[in-house]
């Protein structure tokens, strides 16, 4: 038996050892899938399959790297290079530059990014005289997608009334010519979208029986991780390619199907059994990854599902500390919390930073996460913002590229014709436009012939498109010869961009030209590596496409030590020794847009359930009392989700009662006591319940954790802490008023205070920011 296989378990090695047929590996977090499929590349290879012959598709370009270094250890570098594995994206860019065509597209076709098409959208609705309110032009974008990705073309669009209806319904009767237009124009500029990519890859597998079966011939192992999140465009993609020999092998969880919102389809995974003549089913059980506290917890939660396979989860695994669970008064008390809790744990426990993950449910989360990770000195990367490739200063260049190799390109064109500034205004550009939508033409071959078509512009203006044409074709004539670097380098130079950026001489446009130098040295980087490829030249189009499907996920920053930040969506397939979810708060966490159907609960309950099994040491949860949203400071309640765990899983770092009975909330942030939020304690199974006094312990552990700046976010003890029973006082909302009561020491001292405008409220003093009067 070949060494690495011992590193398998035995349900693990099942799938890998069987070599044909059709196999699905449905399992849980942390039990292997993904190592199955790496070995079972590998074995596959050591049994004589050539790497050419292999198809891997990936979540992340990140995961297919990852699994092709670690088959490159086990069958040698020179054979795992030459396998296809990445993303859906990436692969079928890949083959469709081969196959384009056909489809009359040209093989140097763009890849638009959201924002390119984006753009476009928004200049298609403004074209139309549409209202951009109701119009708004990500919705549009987003049901394009949606059309796009379940292969529901224009034509099919205007066939199906029900479709044109709800759109009608929705407000928006002209989606379909805006999607119609946009289809239009993508063409015409030679530019594919990303949806485009899978649809234009069934297009072709469709309609062209001999390519379908070239490429059938060619993938004749076809293997797919996280298959819960296909969509249905993908589903047919891979359906297709394996029909003929039907080595397929697929792996996922349906508790871990986190995209539906973006079309993913669950009935993939439950209807694959369907799908293919003799399936084997596999499942793994063991997970390697957790604590059994983290695992058990985790199983408590996905039980919750009413929709969802049953499956078995355990781990031999140490049984690890508690989940711990914290709450905090705000989203910046949180982050302090957080960023002294990873500073103590790397001192204690001598971790490095990159051993950490903060996890959120939305992007917004970060800034309060970065503002205290800044302030200890930690150093972090967040994932899933803008990446590299889309800074101002590199898409300017990037298009300047993108327009010599594929000079219709028109999204490109429109961003640097004019930039750096050279006379061409908004105007001129307007009627290029229109008679380029007139003619059928590309806005450059307008430019081109502007000596036959009266456009009234001047014979000024007339000259400085014709020196911009002339530029780009001398680019183009230069990349017959040179390689894609020394282009790049030209292209930064000759249009005036450096110098622009030079003239600038802030910070900002400082730190733009070394974004620029590290762009230049990417490109020498990627002409270098692919020049060792079997099917890749290094060649400008090659750099361009890889970069129209980074992400920033994808950008290897070396061996810098970080904790990593992002989206719990992003962190999908990945594991960190410590963990720390922010934000379990009802309304964010579930969200508040994901609560109308338990459908959609249960999806929020899934990224939970993918949340948690990221942790392989230790989880943190967090909650805040209150919290900036849109702008206003709104109450938060603890998520729903924490209730869940079971809860001899969990750690509290408050006191207990205070979680269970309500108030958790107890006030408001003026310091009211909120009657209404009281929660109740529920009894289990009828048992009333067990004591919730934190003991010594965890006394302790909660003045050890709580950071020292955190006092600075609650009121200090103002003169309200000495009241006494009798006292007039005033408070920023309620007005004067009267105490009649007081009750509690400490920290839980709260009055009875007859207001003149509030009528009767009990406030924590702690909160209350009273002024004494008398
Ligand atoms: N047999 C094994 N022996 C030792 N370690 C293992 C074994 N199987 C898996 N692991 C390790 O357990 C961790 C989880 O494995 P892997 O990422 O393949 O799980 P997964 O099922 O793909 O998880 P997810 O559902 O989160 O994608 C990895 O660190 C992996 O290296
Ligand atoms: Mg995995």
């Amino acid at each position: 038996m070949e060494s690495y296989l011992a590193e398998l378990n035995d349900a693990q090695r099942a799938p890998v050892l069987q070599k044909d047929g059709a196999m699905i590996v449905i399992a849980g977090a942390g039990s292997g899938k993904t190592r199955v499929l790496t070995y079972r590349i590998a074995y596959l290879m050591s049994q004589g399959v050539d790497a050419f012959n292999i198809l891997a598709l990936t979540f992340t370009n990140k995961a297919a790297r990852e699994m092709k270094t670690r088959i490159a250890r086990i069958v040698g570098n020179s054979e795992a290079k030459n396998l296809w594995m990445g993303t859906f994206h990436s692969i079928f860019a890949k083959m469709l530059r081969f196959e384009a065509d056909k489809l009359g597209y040209p093989s140097n076709f763009t890849i638009y990014d959201t924002q390119d098409s984006q753009r476009l959208i928004s200049a298609i609705i403004k074209e139309m005289g549409l209202d951009k309110d109701v119009y708004k032009y990500k919705q549009v974008y987003s049901r394009i997608s949606s059309y796009k990705n379940s292969l529901i073309t224009v034509k099919a669009y205007f066939q199906n009334p029900e479709l044109m209806e709800a759109d009608a319904m929705s407000k928006k009767p002209r989606l379909g010519e805006i999607y119609k237009e946009y289809v239009d124009r993508c063409f015409k500029a030679g530019a594919m979208d990303f949806d485009d990519l899978l649809l234009k890859t069934n297009e072709l597998l469709n309609r062209f029986p001999d390519v379908l079966q070239k490429y059938q011939n060619r993938f004749r192992y076809i293997l797919v991780d996280e298959y819960q999140d296909t969509n249905h465009s993908q589903y047919l993609i891979v359906k297709a390619l394996s029909d003929k020999f039907q080595n397929i092998c697929v792996v996922g969880d349906d508790a871990q199907s986190i995209y539906a919102f973006r079309g993913a389809n669950i009935n993939n995974i439950l209807n694959f059994q369907k799908d293919y003549d003799d399936v084997q089913m596999y499942r793994l059980e063991q997970n390697y990854r957790s604590t059994k506290n983290i695992v058990e917890a985790a199983n408590s939660i996905i039980e919750k599902n009413k929709t969802r396979l049953d499956k078995v989860v355990w781990t031999a695994n140490d049984e690890g500390p508690k989940i711990v669970v914290n709450r905090l008064l705000t989203d910046g008390e949180e982050g302090r919390f957080v960023a002294s809790s990873i500073f103590e744990n790397k001192m204690e426990k001598q971790m490095k930073n990159g051993e950490f993950a903060i996890l959120y449910r939305t992007n917004a989360q970060s800034r309060a996460m970065e503002d205290a990770l800044r302030k200890k000195d930690i150093p972090y990367r967040i994932y899933g913002g803008l990446s590299f490739y889309q800074r101002k200063e590199i898409k300017d260049v990037l298009s300047y590229l993108r327009l010599l190799i594929n000079p219709k390109d028109e999204e490109a064109l429109k961003r640097v014709i004019n930039y750096p500034a050279r006379g061409i205004g908004q105007t001129t550009i307007d009627r290029l436009t229109i008679a380029a939508n007139h003619y059928k033409r590309s806005i450059f071959e307008i430019i081109e012939n502007l000596d036959k078509i009266d456009l009234k512009i001047n014979k000024g203006t007339k000259n400085k498109l014709e020196n911009f044409a002339n530029m780009i074709k001398s680019f183009q004539i230069m990349n017959e010869t040179a390689d894609a670097f020394t282009i790049a380098e030209t292209v930064a130079k000759k249009t005036g961009l450096l110098q622009e950026l030079k003239k600038d001489g802030t910070p900002e446009g400082i730190a733009r030209i070394e974004n620029i130098e590290e762009l230049l040295n990417g490109i020498r980087d990627f002409v270098e590596g692919q020049k060792e490829l079997a099917d890749a030249t290094g060649s400008l189009t090659e750099f361009l496409e890889d970069v129209a499907l980074a992400t920033d996920m994808d950008k290897e920053t070396g061996d810098e030590d970080h904790v990593a930040l992002m989206t719990i969506h992003l962190a999908k397939g990945l594991e960190f020794p410590y963990v720390y979810i922010v934000g379990m708060e009802e309304d964010l966490f579930p969200s508040a847009m994901s609560m109308n159907t338990r459908s959609e609960l249960e999806e929020e309950r899934r990224l939970f359930y993918v949340a948690l099994t990221r942790a392989e040491k230790q989880a943190f949860l967090t909650y805040t009392q209150s919290r900036y949203r849109w702008g206003k400071l709104v109450d938060a309640e603890p998520s729903r989700f924490i209730e869940e765990i079971e809860e001899k899983y969990l750690d509290f770092m408050i006191p207990q009662d205070d979680y269970k009975y309500k108030p958790l909330i107890d006030t408001d942030i003026f310091g009211e006591v909120d009657k209404s939020k009281f929660r109740q304690s529920k009894p289990v199974n009828g048992t009333p319940p067990p004591s919730h006094k934190p003991t010594d312990e965890q006394l302790q552990k909660l003045r050890k954790l709580r950071p020292a700046t955190a006092a600075a976010t609650s009121v200090p003890p103002g003169p309200a802490v000495k009241l006494e029973t009798g006292d007039e006082v005033e408070h920023m909302r309620f007005g004067k008023g009267k105490v009649l009561s007081i009750e509690g020491v400490g920290q839980d001292k709260k009055a009875e205070i007859n207001f003149e405008n509030g009528g009767l409220k009990k406030l924590l003093l702690k909160f209350a920011k009273l002024k004494v009067l008398s």
